[in-house]
């Protein structure tokens, strides 16, 4: 079997030209989003992804905003860039990219984030109200890669109702928050949370319809861990430098072989990296949007 392509760069585009025309509806009301980042330090991973974060700001219409420090700042230097962009009445919405260098309190700083302009949807509240249930129609955004994920599974047509998934990672950002997603009425999928302390990786694995790989570890899940037919999610992403060259390779959570056993395969690159960052731009138009129908 070879696995039908989760494409996540032709998706992104999609919606990023439907953004397009929702972002200029706004334009036509006086409107315009303004996203904000909060960029600390020099990983060249964060310093690529803040960079394609504004390009596509760029591309759609939406004002972008930039907090840049250096890898020496401190839990006060973030924290007042983190209040400029509370007090901006430019910024709609923000992320703080994440990992932030040790010795920064990521979760002090992701709860000084005003909740209305929490673009990742990573704030306390915005998270409980996932916990909640409340639909973020209504009041908040939903953590942006696991909003990719569930995109790019429902605009390929393929319906999770019923399926049994397999989360391998229990980071913040994927993999608790995606089980809350996945166990919503609205997607009806079982989900099991898997994660270091986990005995037997490969019986989770090789039992799930749905494989969502975040565990950032390079190939951790190979072809005989995988249901033949399975839908395979490949989140996680390590960049890997060749002492060689001294050039960056990126690598996913999913092995080579995989794509010969799975039904449906996200590549990675090219799969929910992509979508994550239409994501983000979706929550900061949904917001504007929000804002703008109540005045
Ligand atoms: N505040 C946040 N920090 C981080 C998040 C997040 O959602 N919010 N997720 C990841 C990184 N991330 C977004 O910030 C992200 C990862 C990957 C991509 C992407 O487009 N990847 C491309 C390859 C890009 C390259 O060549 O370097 C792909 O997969 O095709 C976008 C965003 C951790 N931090």
């Amino acid at each position: 079997m070879t696995a039908k392509v989760l494409d996540g760069r032709a998706t992104a585009a999609t919606i990023k030209a439907e953004l397009t025309q929702r972002v200029a509806a706004l334009a036509a009301r006086g409107i315009t989003p303004g996203l904000g980042t909060v960029l600390v330090g020099d990983d060249p991973g964060s310093r690529a992804y803040v960079a394609g974060k504004h390009r596509d700001c760029a591309e759609v219409g939406i004002a972008s905003l930039r907090e840049d420090l250096p890898a020496s700042a401190s839990q006060a230097d973030v924290e007042a860039a983190v209040a400029r962009l509370n007090a901006d009445p430019s910024c709609t919405g923000y992320i703080v990219q994440l990992p932030l260098p040790r010795g920064i309190d990521t979760n002090a700083i992701l709860e000084m984030v005003d909740p209305a302009k929490d673009a990742d949807g990573l704030h306390p509240t915005n998270l409980g109200r996932l916990v909640l249930r409340v639909k973020e129609d209504v009041t908040s955004p939903l953590p942006c890669t696991p909003r990719a994920v569930l995109e790019l599974v429902a605009r390929h047509g393929l319906d999770l109702a019923g399926t049994e998934v397999c989360v391998v990672g229990r980071g913040t950002t994927v993999g608790r928050s995606i089980g809350l997603l996945l166990t919503r009425k609205d997607v009806n999928a079982t989900v099991t949370l898997t994660h270091t302390g986990t005995a037997d990786l490969a019986k989770h694995v090789r039992e799930a319809d749905v494989v969502i790989a975040a565990a950032g570890q390079p190939g951790i899940i190979t072809a005989d861990m995988v249901k033949p037919g399975a839908i395979v999610l490949d989140v996680g992403v390590s960049r890997q430098v060749d002492p060689a060259t001294g050039k960056a390779k990126l690598r996913g959570d999913v092995a080579d072989g995989v794509a010969e056993v799975a039904g449906w395969l996200s590549p990675n690159p090219g799969g929910v990296g992509p979508m994550t960052r239409a994501m983000l731009l979706a929550n900061v138009v949904d917001t504007a949007e929000r804002l703008a129908a109540r005045g």
